[in-house]
């Protein structure tokens, strides 16, 4: 289990050193259009899960749609405080 700020973190470090074998690595060095089909993909799945699939389903996507915006968030050069400033 990691919160949302650790994983962030995780990522940073991984994309800063370039990680062999990271999915994070290879999907920033496919870029934003990449990425930001990932986004829209797992929301729809995280939609589906909440009307279909139950909480626990619903969880999981949700978690990869969390994990995708943080890979686009590293692909735009953001950090959390950038977002956090617009909630
Ligand atoms: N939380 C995630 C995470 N969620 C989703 N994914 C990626 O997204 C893929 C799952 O969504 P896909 O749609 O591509 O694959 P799928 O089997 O169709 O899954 P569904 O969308 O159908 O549910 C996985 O194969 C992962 O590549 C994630 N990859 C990594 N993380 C976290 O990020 C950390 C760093 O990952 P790496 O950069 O790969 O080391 C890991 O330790 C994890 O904590």
């Amino acid at each position: 289990m990691k919160t949302f700020e650790e994983l962030f973190a995780e990522l940073q470090a991984k994309a800063a050193a370039g990680t062999p074998g990271s999915g994070t690595v290879a999907a920033l060095e496919k870029g934003v259009h990449f990425i930001g089909k990932k986004v829209v993909e797992e929301a729809a799945e995280s939609w589906m899960a909440a009307e279909h699939e139950g909480p626990e389903r619903t969880a999981e996507e949700i978690s990869q749609l969390l994990y995708q915006v943080q890979v686009l968030m590293l692909a735009s050069g953001l950090d959390l405080k950038d977002v956090y400033r617009h909630l």
